[in-house]
């Protein structure tokens, strides 16, 4: 429990909140409007199939009819036999009668298995074919996705819900396809039993409906149940993440937080084991009153069959073959509502996948036209910029610009904006529409192609990326790269600092980086900011923003990237964030922000003036030395 002046206030619990809403939609949906769904779903099989392969999934759906129709055949042949056997008559012009039906029954009864194994293998061949598909195009819509989706509570479930709906996609053609083969029998087998005799079709129907209806039931309960279990999969995933990673091994080790981590992991596993154990119930108990009626209704079936034959209301002849047919009807039943109520959950997971591909979650990335050139002047008008999931304003009425040949720096204490801004300027973070604008040489940067502005962009964030690749892709990734001319990159590495870096790997710029990944080689910290910085400078970028830049480097290094920032923002608007107030005398104008508002804007040497401003305070306290013995040279202490 944490105090505040409000009085005590219970720990915020580790949780990810999902998109209940939709959890809670599914929950309402009714058997019926489930049971309307099935052949949506059987109809998005084909067509992510016809998607891959249009002349195979033609091929599948005539297997599919084909076999119905021979399946039927077999079953017309079977009944024409039985009644050829039982007739009255020798034995042997009774079996000579029964010859004919006899010989249809194996001619289709082979032929349907031939179609089987054609079917087979094409399914069996396309089905990762259609998951991977299903997979690429979530990864393309969440790469087309504003960054902004990452902070809104709920993106994080939906794409995930998105992805094992990409995952289901492995089953969905089979599922379809054994749905499919199933009600093709069961339309052939209920034709032969009409022709026996009419009374026993509907009752046959009735038979079955109990127990599809508690298959679709279980089906959704397990739906929701995995949808409910979403989140705690995720936290679970994360921990196991924060164990097996090396980024954080040492701090596992040296806080001993091993039995921190594994309290959390068991924590939310048994809430995982309750959520499991409740679903199995609900499962059991639907599935249990399922079998109890549709036991009731087969002995239904049987029993007027018995009456029927008994009565003289059919021939004993026509008995024999219902028997047999009922048979065939039952499992093509069984299998209609097997498939059919696995089919019903696979599409649940379908409407996830298809849901946030619609609209990638409801993030889609800004769709603007428009193709800058490199800026001349970056403008900030009265932005405003608050995240989704606070209920401050980062960003609060802030105006400012940068031009090219420029660098401004933007200083502040902790939380005060500066990263905010930083990626608002760099087109990370859209203002919204009334909260200012940041605009390219007055053109509003929410009218621009994102990937175009991007690409006139070069940032060094605070947390870069450590690419597992080779050096020098680490470097030129994501920009033009003529193979066999490393010019650029050694100008961008000499820039950084990264030519030493280079120089001691054991292959240079074809070095692997990162000793996780393929026996790669590691760099320190410093070593990989280096790396971050050379691939910024690398980039044909007019606006060049840096979070941060130095934080992890010597001295030496440090100063190499402040002697060469004047040269490098000759062609570049450059944007500095830093707390290292020395460093800031390069830029040209200093802005501070303090919660998200400007409050000085000026010169190094004005800001240093102004002994009442919040610079100077900040200045005065990184250089107080209070309670820090002084340093002597060496010829004082001799002196
Ligand atoms: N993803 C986020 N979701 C919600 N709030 C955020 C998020 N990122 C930052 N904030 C909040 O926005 C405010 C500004 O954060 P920002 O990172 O821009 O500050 P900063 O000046 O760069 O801080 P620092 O010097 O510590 O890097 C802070 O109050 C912070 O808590």
């Amino acid at each position: 429990m944490t105090t505040t002046t409000a009085g005590p206030v219970a720990d915020e619990q580790l949780e990810f909140s999902g998109d209940r809403r939709r959890v809670e939609a599914t929950r309402a949906i009714t058997v019926t409007a489930m049971a309307r769904r099935l052949p949506q779903v059987v109809a998005r099989a084909y067509a992510l199939t016809w998607r891959i392969e249009p002349r195979s999934a033609a091929l599948l759906l005539t297997c599919q009819i084909l076999s119905a129709g021979l399946g039927a055949t077999g079953l017309f042949a079977t009944a024409n036999g039985i009644s050829a056997v039982f007739a009255a008559g020798a034995t042997t012009s009774r079996l000579t009668a029964a010859l004919p039906s006899i010989l249809v029954i194996a001619t289709s009864a082979g032929l349907r298995r031939l179609l089987g194994i054609v079917n087979q293998t094409i399914t069996v061949r396309l089905s990762p074919r259609i998951a991977r598909e299903a997979e690429a195009t979530v990864l393309r819509a969440t790469l087309a996705t504003e960054l902004t989706a990452y902070d809104h509570s709920g993106y994080s479930d939906d794409l995930e819900a998105a992805d094992r709906g990409a995952e289901m996609c492995v089953e969905i053609l089979g599922e379809a396809q054994n749905l499919l083969a199933s009600l093709g029998s069961l339309i052939g087998a209920a034709s032969v039993i009409a022709y026996l005799h009419p009374l026993l079709l509907p009752l046959l129907v009735l038979a079955a409906l109990p127990q599809g209806l508690a298959s679709v039931r279980a089906a959704r309960v397990q739906y929701l149940a995995s949808r409910d279990a979403m989140a705690d999969r995720r936290i679970m995933a994360n921990l196991r993440w924060y164990i097996h990673v090396k980024a954080q091994a040492d701090q596992v080790r040296s806080d001993t937080m091993s039995g921190f981590l594994m309290a959390k992991y068991d924590q939310v596993g048994r809430r995982l084991d309750r959520n499991a154990k409740d679903a199995a119930a609900a499962t059991a108990k639907v599935s249990v009153l399922g079998a109890l009626a549709s036991g009731l209704g087969a002995g239904i079936v049987w029993a007027t069959m018995a009456w029927l034959v008994t009565s003289g209301r059919m021939s004993l002849p026509h008995g024999g073959a219902a028997v047999v047919v009922l048979t065939s009807v039952s499992n093509s039943l069984a299998g209609i509502v097997g498939y059919g109520a696995y089919l019903f959950r696979i599409g649940m997971y379908l409407d996830d996948l298809f849901g946030f591909l619609d609209n990638a979650g409801g993030f889609a990335l800004r769709t603007g036209t428009h193709r800058p050139a490199p800026p001349h002047q970056v403008t900030v008008k009265e932005l405003t910029y608050s995240y989704p999931a606070s209920e401050r304003t980062a960003l609060n009425g802030v105006t400012l610009h940068v031009d090219r040949g420029e660098i401004v720096a933007l200083v502040g204490e902790n939380g005060s904006g500066k990263t905010t801004l930083a990626k608002c300027l760099a087109g990370l973070y859209t203002p919204e529409p009334g909260a200012g604008a940041v605009e390219w040489d007055g053109t509003d940067t929410r009218t621009m192609d994102p990937q175009a502005m991007w690409e006139q962009v070069a940032v060094v964030p605070q947390n870069y990326a450590r690419w597992p690749l080779t050096a020098r892709e680490n470097i030129t990734l994501g920009q033009p790269h003529d193979e066999g001319d490393d010019e650029a990159l050694w100008a961008a590495a000499r820039a950084s600092g990264a030519d030493e870096v280079l120089a001691e790997l054991r292959s240079g710029l074809g070095t692997l980086l990162a000793v996780e990944w393929l026996g790669g080689e590691e760099l320190s910290g410093g070593q990989w900011q280096r790396i971050a910085l050379a691939r910024a400078f690398y980039r044909r970028a007019g606006l060049l923003v840096m979070d941060e830049p130095t934080a992890a480097l010597d001295p030496r290094a440090e100063h190499r990237i402040f002697t060469n920032l004047r040269a490098l923002a000759t062609d570049k608007a450059v944007v500095l964030v830093t707390h290292r107030l020395t460093n800031v005398a390069i830029a040209d104008r200093i802005v501070v922000l303090d919660h998200g508002e400007v409050i000085q804007c000026g010169t190094f040497e004005e800001l240093v003036a102004d002994t009442g401003g919040r610079f100077r305070e900040l200045w005065d306290l990184q250089n107080d030395r209070t309670g820090i013995p002084a340093q002597r040279t060496p010829e004082e202490e001799n002196a």
